[in-house]
């Protein structure tokens, strides 16, 4: 059973087709930088072990653009994977709000549609997107079961003291107003490695996901507890264009004194800020590199990247009474190996030393990056999103 999967993200769209439940990928790829200056297309084909690439370089000013293009590769030219879209049993779609009301893969009808459709409000850079994707893949595999998988699932596990605002119960109890929690996929995938890798059997750990948008979650026993996103995407650490945390104050004092419209203070908070806001660009190579050429702008924005990291995980050491293992991932967090040294020093308190050594030259796979006598492991480890919903849509479709 062929299994493609559809992960877009806010400045990216994933790819992977895998051969089920032999678990193998046949291919996967990567739009990046969409609709910003330099974006391309990264596909890579697996044959008998040997993986090869191709990158196409094109200006894509949108998902949907960049899907159509993906497609077409699968099925055209030298690359081509499949012989026609009949070949794809069940597409796997990341949808990365889902409210109060998926806790596990799901099935998309009409009504999960209209669901993920009254949510784009909250999530406002992801589920239109989302939605997108989910209608081109209709039109594309008309054979194909379409299947959602929600970054919100896995944080349905955190406890009402950590889930509910201090605001009147009525927003609660009729308005769903809550912490909800994002990057949930990929939390779950890197937490269970981590698991498997310390092989103890109560386990703490805080997962760092530092990607376009950033997230950290406290997991006890495999289980989320605590995380910083809430209500939407757009709380907790400082992202590629999202403020992260802010004071609602400086919202009514915009709306108050500047005249801010509802559009423009999303706008201004989503789309405007963060790196972008601080630094100039929503990239962290663009940052890193003008952060090199003493770019005073930039080096403010990596300072406070990663001291808002910092913060959390000292919440978060408190929220599990202690750490076995940080762990990082994402874009930033598997490939940055400056920002990981910058959140880590000063965290020995807690108990976390840095290998400087090591944690220059991870390649790509699970590796451990403390001194061997830290007491807190500190690790990258690749997230694979992809590869956790492919198994949840198997399982959804196999498992009665
Ligand atoms: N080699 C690298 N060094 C520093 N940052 C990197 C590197 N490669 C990718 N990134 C950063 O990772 C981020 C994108 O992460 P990713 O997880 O792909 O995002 P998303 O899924 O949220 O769209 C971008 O800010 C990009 O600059
Ligand atoms: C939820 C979220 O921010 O996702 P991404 O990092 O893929 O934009
Ligand atoms: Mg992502």
């Amino acid at each position: 059973m062929n299994i493609l999967v559809i992960n877009s993200g806010s400045s990216s769209l994933k790819y992977q087709l895998f051969k089920m439940p032999e678990k193998a990928p046949v291919c996967s790829g990567l739009v990046e930088r969409i609709g910003i200056e330099g974006s391309f297309i990264k596909h890579n084909v697996y044959t008998n072990g040997n993986k090869h690439s191709i990158e196409l370089a094109a200006f894509i000013a949108s998902h949907g653009e960049g899907l159509k293009q993906v497609l077409a590769l699968l099925s055209e030219g030298e690359f081509a994977v499949i012989a026609s879209s009949n070949d794809i049993a069940a597409v796997g779609h990341r949808v990365v709000h889902g409210g109060e009301h998926f806790a596990g893969p799901t099935l998309i009808t009409d009504e999960v549609k209209q669901q993920i459709k009254k949510l784009f409000s909250l999530a406002p850079l992801h589920n239109p997107v989302n939605y997108k994707c989910i209608e081109v893949a209709e039109r594309t595999f008309t054979k194909a079961k379409q299947i959602a998988v929600f970054d919100t699932a896995f944080h349905q596990t955190i406890p009402e003291q950590a889930y509910r605002y201090a605001i009147p119960e009525w927003y609660y109890k009729e308005d769903s107003i809550r912490v909800y929690g994002f990057h949930g996929t990929s939390h779950k995938y890197v937490s269970e490695q981590a698991i498997k890798w310390l092989n103890k059997k109560d386990t703490k750990i805080i997962s760092v996901h530092l990607g376009n948008g950033c997230s950290i979650t406290a997991i006890s026993n495999g289980k989320s507890v605590d995380t910083s996103m809430g209500f939407g995407p757009l709380s907790g650490l400082m992202m590629g264009t999202r403020s992260g945390d802010i004071d609602p104050s400086v919202i009514f004092h915009l709306m108050e004194h500047s005249g801010y419209t509802l559009e423009q203070l999303s706008t201004l908070l989503n789309k405007q800020s963060g790196l972008l806001g601080v630094g100039g660009s929503s990239d962290m190579r663009d940052i890193r590199k003008m952060a090199d050429e003493g770019n005073q702008a930039a080096i403010l924005a990596l300072q406070l990247y990663a001291y808002r990291i910092k913060k959390f995980i000292g919440a978060y050491a408190a929220v599990l009474n202690g750490i076995d293992a940080v762990v990082f991932t994402a874009g930033v967090g598997e490939n940055d190996s400056q920002m990981r040294e910058a959140v880590c020093s000063g965290l020995e308190y807690l108990g976390l030393t840095l290998n400087t050594a090591a944690n220059k030259t991870y390649a790509g796979e699970l590796k451990e990056i403390s001194n061997a006598d830290s007491k807190v492991k500190i690790l990258v480890i690749p997230t694979n999103e992809e590869y956790e919903i492919a198994h949840q849509c198997f399982d959804l479709l196999t498992v009665a």
